[in-house]
């Protein structure tokens, strides 16, 4: 399904984000329980949620990172937690790389771990984004691993065992952080963990690769989305794009 874009062919990429969010944002209904993502589009989306609750709309969010907890706090968004709520209805958050069965790479922010938890407790998950990141086979973006610091030396190396068993193969790097005081030190993410990032390149089964690092005692959890997302809201110079999964989450 094709929607026209007001803004033409000469949007740059943060405006294509903003109205990814701003599309995304008529499928929010009063009374709703929202997942707020994490990254620089769905920064976009809380601002405008945060426009439309000023203007009266009744959510509650959660959001996926302590970054999203503080700016839906400045965008007067009302929060809440999984432990206080049993259900979301939508979660809207980014991602690094969508493929056309809708499985994603998300992790790039670094909030991978709060992301697929609070994905996983909606019913319904929209990811929006800017069309580049829609890719024949997923693997360009370096897939993040979040990992258990102590005894990463053999974490490394079953993860290695199961991209060889998995046909893939890269090189690995633990991130580091960028910027502030933390500049070259290395990235800790919100649950006190550290990420891989793993070069593959081209990540022919992704869903045999997310079994086999899920089943790894160190490997806290991956950037492999598989059967979560349920829309893509995709914004391109042509116009806003929507692509529903095939097959309704949880089959
Ligand atoms: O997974 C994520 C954070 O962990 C983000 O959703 C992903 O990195 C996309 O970010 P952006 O919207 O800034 O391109």
């Amino acid at each position: 399904m094709f929607e026209t874009s007001e803004a033409g062919a000469n949007v740059n990429m943060d405006q294509l984000k903003r109205q990814a969010a701003a599309r995304a944002l008529e499928e929010v209904r009063d009374g709703m329980q929202l997942g707020l993502g994490t990254g620089s589009t769905a920064k976009h989306f809380v601002e405008l949620l945060g426009e439309r609750v000023a203007a009266g709309l009744k959510v509650i969010g959660v959001p996926t990172s302590e970054a999203t907890r503080l700016d839906a706090t400045r965008c007067g968004v009302p929060l809440t937690t999984l432990d206080e709520i049993d259900h979301l209805d939508i979660t809207i958050d980014g991602a690094d790389e969508i493929d056309a069965e809708l499985n994603l790479i998300k992790g790039g922010g670094g909030a991978l771990l709060r992301e697929k938890i609070v994905a996983a407790a909606s019913d319904r998950m929209i990811v929006i984004a800017d069309d580049t990141k829609w890719v024949p086979t997923l693997g360009k973006f370096p897939l993040p691993i979040e990992v258990i610091p102590f005894g990463l030396g053999a974490t490394r190396r079953a993860i290695e065992k199961a991209f060889a068993e998995c046909g893939v193969s890269g090189q690995m790097a633990v991130r580091k952080a960028k910027g502030g005081d933390k500049d070259g030190h290395v990235f800790v993410t919100d649950g006190g963990h550290w990420i891989v990032d793993a070069q593959l390149g081209q990540i022919g089964d992704p869903a045999r690769l997310a079994s086999a690092l899920s089943a790894i005692p160190g490997v806290v959890e991956h950037g492999l989305f598989i059967g979560l997302a349920s829309s893509a809201v995709l914004a391109g110079g042509e116009g806003i794009r929507v692509i529903e999964r095939r097959k309704p989450k949880g089959d």
